[in-house]
């Protein structure tokens, strides 16, 4: 357990490259066992959840050389030979189950436990991706842990529309439909930008995948995919928690290789507290000093709001780098999340550092920022996001702080601290 000592109160200033988006790379990883040929990664973050995978894979027979500094990986899997049993499947991320479909089409058959463990934001549920698996043409038998068998090691072709648009099992029906017998249909589909490089990059490798983007896939499955180049896209996450932590410590930040079309509803949730975002091309900036005012209504009488659903609304995984920001911003605001029932389970930790919120029920929670705010000592909980947002506070704070058992950040920023030092924060990792 490594716990984040942060000095803070210094404005944090200068240009910052991010990195590549941690839920774009795992679902792209685990899509290349779905071919024999060689494939090229680049933007690769360096992360613990994707070195967790390349160990699985390598002790599995898989031959994959990567270049730390330089962010490229190539991966072959012509001599995967896996002696798997269910224990060996990595542990403590979400992502494990993007690996059913790949080893459904290389195995036949996989062990499987029912509780697959992601950031605790509530129940992480398994049922959605064995609902789509089954309509592809699995079976499934027993309950802990479960079976799962593919006859004939080929998907068959299916329909199929989902209760809500969930991000991994669009993912997973996606790489098990583009290799399936037939022409399958996914309706509901999850559409964030994760979800259109996993697409993307299957198109790649050579699956007929259309309607990429929107909440409608069909998917003409193909006899193999082959091998390819990819480029993992930026994470828009470290893009926004830079700029959030410009505004919060009153310095400029510039974050280059931004996509301006993924912003608008960003660029407006941090209106909405009073930051200006604006973009130069690719380069995303805050200006030093902002007002840090909440964005009044013009209807009388409405608390102002920010909801987070599933893309294209405003990400639940920004939700905490906002209510971070609000701590400092003078004004009421209500946070909507639409997604998790347990996603607001960490807010007790702000009170530490002074700040006033209040969760009303699990999903909604009003903050009533501006408040003097303290140094102090918070516990993260097992949610990356949480972690960063607490580091932030931390860093907007004179004086020091620590956040307890922070080392979770590190399942999706590689550098956080070197990064954050870079633009003039000072943190340290403490054993
Ligand atoms: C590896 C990966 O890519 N993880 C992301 C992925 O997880 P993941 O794919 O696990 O998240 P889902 O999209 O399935 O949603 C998570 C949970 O939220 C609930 N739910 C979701 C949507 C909805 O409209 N109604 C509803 O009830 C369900 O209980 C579901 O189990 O998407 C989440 C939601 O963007 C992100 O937080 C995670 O970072
Ligand atoms: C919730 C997250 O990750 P996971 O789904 O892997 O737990 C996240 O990336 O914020």
């Amino acid at each position: 357990m490594s716990d984040l000592v942060v000095q803070g109160g210094n404005p944090l200033s200068g240009t910052i490259t991010p990195s590549g988006n941690k839920n774009s790379v795992l679902p792209i990883f685990c899509a290349t066992l779905l071919t024999d040929e060689p494939v090229t990664l680049r933007n690769v973050p360096d992360i613990t959840d994707l070195n967790k995978l390349v160990t699985f894979f390598s002790q599995q027979g898989s031959a994959i050389d990567w270049d730390r500094t330089a962010g490229v990986m190539r991966v072959d899997h012509a001599n995967f030979a896996p002696q798997l049993t269910d224990s060996e499947l990595p542990q403590d991320m979400r992502s494990t189950v993007l690996l059913y479909p790949a080893l459904l089409h290389r195995l036949g058959k996989i062990v499987v436990r029912s509780n697959t463990k992601g950031c605790s934001l509530g129940v992480r549920e398994i049922d959605p991706h064995l609902d789509v698996l089954t309509a592809l043409g699995t079976d499934i038998s027993g309950t802990e842990p479960l079976t799962i068998a593919l006859p004939g090691r080929r998907f068959t072709a299916a329909r199929t529309w989902l209760d809500y648009m969930s991000v991994t099992v669009t993912e997973n029906f996606a790489m098990a439909a583009a290799l399936a017998d037939g022409q399958s249909t996914l309706m509901n589909a999850a559409s964030e930008p994760h979800v259109q490089d996993l697409v993307g990059a299957l198109i790649a490798m050579g699956a007929q995948i259309e309607g990429l983007g929107t909440s409608r896939l069909t998917i003409t499955g193909v006899e193999k995919l082959h091998g390819a180049d990819i480029t993992i896209g930026t994470d828009y996450h470290e893009v926004v928690t830079f700029l959030a932590l410009g505004a919060i410590t009153g310095g400029e930040i510039r974050v280059e290789n931004s996509v301006p079309q993924h912003f608008d509803l960003i660029t407006r949730a941090f209106a909405r507290l009073g930051v200006k975002v604006r973009h130069e091309g690719t380069t995303a900036i805050v200006e030093r000093n902002q007002s840090l005012r909440i964005e009044p209504p013009r209807t009388s009488n409405l608390l102002p709001k920010i909801e987070a659903a599933p893309w294209p609304y405003f990400s639940v995984d920004l939700l905490p780098l906002m209510i971070a920001l609000s701590t400092h911003t003078e004004g009421t605001i209500h946070f909507w999340n639409k997604v998790y029932e347990n996603g607001f389970s960490w807010i007790p930790e702000l009170a530490k550092f002074g700040a006033h919120a209040v969760v009303s029920d699990p999903h909604r929670l009003i903050v009533f920022g501006g408040r003097p705010l303290r140094p102090a000592v918070v516990d993260s909980p097992y949610i990356i996001r949480a972690a960063v947002a607490l580091a932030m506070v931390a860093a907007s704070i004179p004086g020091e702080s620590i956040v307890r058992h922070a080392e979770i950040i590190k399942r999706a920023h590689p550098r956080f601290v070197e990064n954050l030092n870079s633009l003039g924060a000072q943190l340290t990792w403490r054993d």
